[in-house]
């Protein structure tokens, strides 16, 4: 079994790994040389010839000197076969690793250089044998690649080429070639069957070959035989790869060199052997030239011999070579012997530089492009079932697409279509609304809130500008859908309406212990501060909402605004008991306006000397009561913070209390006035009074009532407004419930549908409730502001009257 060569490691020197067809090209490797020493012959042994060398190992040879005329001296080879050696030894361990380089792709040349009759015809008659048998063995155990052989060859003789082949083609040039090197023009090239048939056609070479006698050798080369077998393969199976490997391999037989003082040439001998020695000799040359330094060192003499041209590649070049020195051990051919080691010992030195040779072979390249045309028309002609599938399935998904696309464009149309009739009514109602204000506003009609679809009348021109910026801000909180900040805001509400109510009885228990401590106004006045305090307990009662009632989440929204609507009477209720209070306050002022009148109140006031509210307590009074609208009150800030709804800014009691600070309530102007009210507090009062410059009391007096009185009247307001805001947020969540409703079914039945339009539509509608729950709170303060003026006016101017 032939395996791929390897170079012996002793003749590797500076060669990177080489693997055909990856890693490093190129390969840097010297010549191998051996050297075969034959027996001696029929001659030689006839003329009782000394054996002058002595292999004394298989890389030595030493001259023996046997008459020692001369000093001994020893050669060093690759290898060095003694006489013993067989011609499949010399192969084996001097030309096989070389030789087979060129089944993967390496150019290889192997040749035998010597004097005449030294066996170099003997020699490489055996390694070509031996060559093509291991060739053909490694061609049979490589079934993975197709190879393909041929075979040229050719004889330089008399310094022409001649081709073996074909005699007949005469004398060849030589040709140049940039990529190949040199060529043979018109060279045969026979492309080899089988082993039997190149051994035929090296048999034809063979007997092609220019032989001549001479006294040395009878059969003597009379020129330089070069076989060139070019080896080219490829992977069988994959037909993608088109590149293949190619490579020469040489086997050159060379002419001997002689002295014609030993071959007593002449005539046409003699110019045949000046040729020969000619040529070996430019060969000499290339090789001392190439061994001492290499390319680098000048000008290499390729071209002065035929034989030096066609080797080139084979000397310092893409190949790799080996050369068998053959030699006589013959005492007589010692200098000729000497020559041929001299030669030799050139020769080791010589590097080349050899690399795989890849191809992309026209034939297999057409090959390759008719099957892939092949395939692409078949393709073309059968279009593959699953690609067709797909591309169907492809095609109704999206079909479906469409459709789905062309459904949600109708109900965006829809939509769009009832916005716009919407939008359109609600400009039509604001035109009515417009004209109804330039007539003046009904409040029956202002007061009803719309939370429905329907266009609302009202005209939001008609409220405050700084209103309608609180209102908006409102109305941007509340619409949240978030069921979590929905149940939140309800939270708030409540909390805000217990608030209310507890600051409500706290302002009239205070009221009622002033009035009840100074024993002022009669007992209808009682009766009407009782049942003020009666109906503000009552409201306290009804707004009251257990504590421990958590902040529910989205689900429970709905639990929430149905609670919250079964209150609606609850708040209506409380804005009724608001407006009791305030009827009971207007009572309340009135009573004592009328008991003022009265001579049982006069000679009371006579007698005791006082007026309805201390200093003192006027001073809680005016803290308590302003307590829900002070700036250092708990509950104002939360409804400066979240509510803004505060009375028109326009209202003159609440603006002047708002910008007023506590202590401009105190009414005293003078130290003396405080003296006295304080003395007052702790004696008898018929004692201090007569002390007291009535006058500046009474003014003092009757300022503090104005404030107390004024605060009340503030304050009642304020609890109004606030149940109107109450009720107002209370219809803004009912809104939104129905809003959610609205949504939820939409999505039920139109998972699809747009939420652009949703939110439009309700955002328009929320806009109109804002828009009525304004003005109906802007009626209501200005009712409230105008209800209660004359009586407190004219109980002001009373009270003065009296002091
Ligand atoms: N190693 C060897 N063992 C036995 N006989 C050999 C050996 N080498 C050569 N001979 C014999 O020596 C004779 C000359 O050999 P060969 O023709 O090969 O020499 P040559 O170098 O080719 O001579 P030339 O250069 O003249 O052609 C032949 O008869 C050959 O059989």
């Amino acid at each position: 079994m032939v395996g791929t060569p390897a170079t012996p490691l002793c003749k590797v020197q500076r060669t990177p790994a080489m693997t055909p067809g990856g890693g490093p090209k190129v390969r840097e490797e010297k010549i191998l040389v051996t050297v075969r020493m034959r027996p001696l012959n029929q001659r030689e042994q006839a003329m009782y010839d000394l054996i002058a060398w002595d292999c004394v190992d298989d890389h030595t040879i030493v001259f023996k000197n046997p008459n020692h005329e001369r000093p001994a001296n020893q050669y060093s080879f690759d290898r060095v076969f003694d006489p013993s050696s067989s011609t499949r030894k010399v192969y084996e361990d001097g030309a096989k690793d070389v030789a087979l380089s060129a089944l993967t792709g390496i150019n290889a040349t192997i040749f035998a250089y010597g004097q005449t009759s030294s066996g170099k015809t003997f020699t490489m008659r055996g390694i070509t044998e031996n060559a093509v048998k291991d060739i053909y063995e490694h061609i049979k155990n490589t079934q993975e690649r197709e190879f393909v052989l041929k075979l040229s060859a050719m004889e330089i003789y008399n310094e022409t080429v001649v081709d073996l082949l074909n005699r007949d083609s005469g004398c060849l040039r030589l040709l140049d070639d940039p990529e190949k090197g040199t060529i043979v023009e018109k060279l045969v090239e026979e492309v080899v069957k089988d082993s039997q048939h190149l051994k035929h056609l090296i048999g034809i070479c063979e007997a092609q070959r220019q032989v001549g006698e001479t006294a040395l050798n009878d059969k003597s080369s009379r020129s330089h035989q070069i076989i060139r077998l070019t080896i080219e393969s490829s992977l069988r199976e994959n037909a993608e790869c088109v590149k293949s490997f190619l490579a020469s391999l040489n086997l050159v037989d060379l002419a001997g060199s002689e002295r014609v003082s030993q071959t007593n040439a002449d005539g046409v001998r003699l110019k045949e052997g000046s040729h020969i020695n000619r040529s070996l000799l430019t060969l000499t040359t290339v090789i001392r030239k190439l061994s001492s330094g290499g390319k680098k060192s000048g000008h290499i003499p390729y071209r002065d011999s035929k034989l030096t041209r066609i080797l080139q590649n084979s000397l310092g070049g893409n190949a790799r070579t080996a050369i068998i020195c053959t030699i006589s051990p013959a005492l007589s051919h010692v200098e000729q012997t000497r020559n041929t080691l001299t030669f030799a010992t050139s020769a080791k030195e010589v590097i080349n530089n050899a690399h795989v040779n890849m191809i992309i072979s026209d034939k297999r390249l057409v090959k390759h492009l008719q099957k892939e045309v092949a395939r692409l028309e078949a393709k073309l002609r059968t279009p593959e079932p699953t690609s067709a599938s797909c591309l169907q399935s492809l095609l109704m998904e999206k079909e479906l697409k469409i459709q789905e696309m062309e459904r949600e464009m109708e109900e965006l149309k829809r939509q769009r279509d009832i916005a716009h009739s919407q939008l359109e009514q609600e400009r039509k109602a604001r035109k009515v609304q417009k004209g109804l204000n330039q007539r003046g506003p009904s409040s029956k009609g202002v007061r009803c809130l719309f939370f429905d679809s329907e266009p609302v009348p009202g005209s939001p021109d008609a409220r405050p500008r700084k209103t309608v910026g609180r209102y908006s801000t409102l109305r941007q909180s509340t619409t949240s859908t978030d069921p979590s900040t929905l149940v939140h805001e309800i939270r708030k509400l409540e909390q805000r309406q217990r608030q209310l109510g507890e600051e409500a009885n706290r302002a009239l228990e205070v009221l009622h212990k002033e009035v009840s401590s100074h024993r002022l106004g009669n007992k209808e006045t009682a009766e009407a501060i009782a049942k003020m305090l009666f109906e503000i307990k009552d409201m306290q009662a009804i707004s009251s909402i257990p504590e421990d009632v958590m902040i529910g989440n989205g689900a429970n929204l709905k639990e929430e605004i149905t609670r919250l609507n079964s209150q609606g009477c609850t708040i209506e209720s409380l804005e009724k008991k608001l407006e009791n209070v305030q009827k009971s306050i207007d009572i309340l002022v009135s009573s004592i306006s009328n008991g003022e009148e009265t001579p049982e109140f006069k000679t009371q006031m006579k007698k005791k000397k006082i007026l309805p509210f201390t200093l003192k307590n006027s001073t809680n009074m005016q803290n308590i009561i302003r307590a829900p609208c002070s700036p250092l009150s708990s509950s104002h800030k939360i409804m400066e913070q979240d509510i803004e709804n505060k009375a028109p800014e326009d209202n003159e009691n609440v603006s002047s209390r708002s910008h007023k600070s506590p202590g401009s309530f105190k009414t005293p102007p003078s130290k003396a006035d405080a003296r006295q009210v304080s003395s007052r507090e702790g004696t008898p009062s018929t004692k201090q009074t007569n002390s007291v410059d009535v006058k500046k009391m009474q003014r003092m007096f009757k300022n503090a009532a104005e404030e107390n009185i004024r605060s009340i009247r503030a304050y009642v307001t304020e609890l109004k407004e606030r149940v109107a805001k109450l009720q107002y947020q209370k219809q803004l969540l009912v809104c939104q419930q129905r809003s959610l409703k609205q949504m939820m079914q939409k999505v039920i039945f139109n998972p699809r549908c747009h939420g652009t339009w949703c939110s439009r539509i309700k955002g328009s509608r929320l806009s109109c409730y804002g828009t009525c729950a304004m003005f109906q709170l802007y009626i209501e303060h200005s009712f409230i502001c105008c209800s209660g003026e004359t009586q407190l006016i004219r109980y002001i101017w009373k009270l003065s009257l009296e002091g």
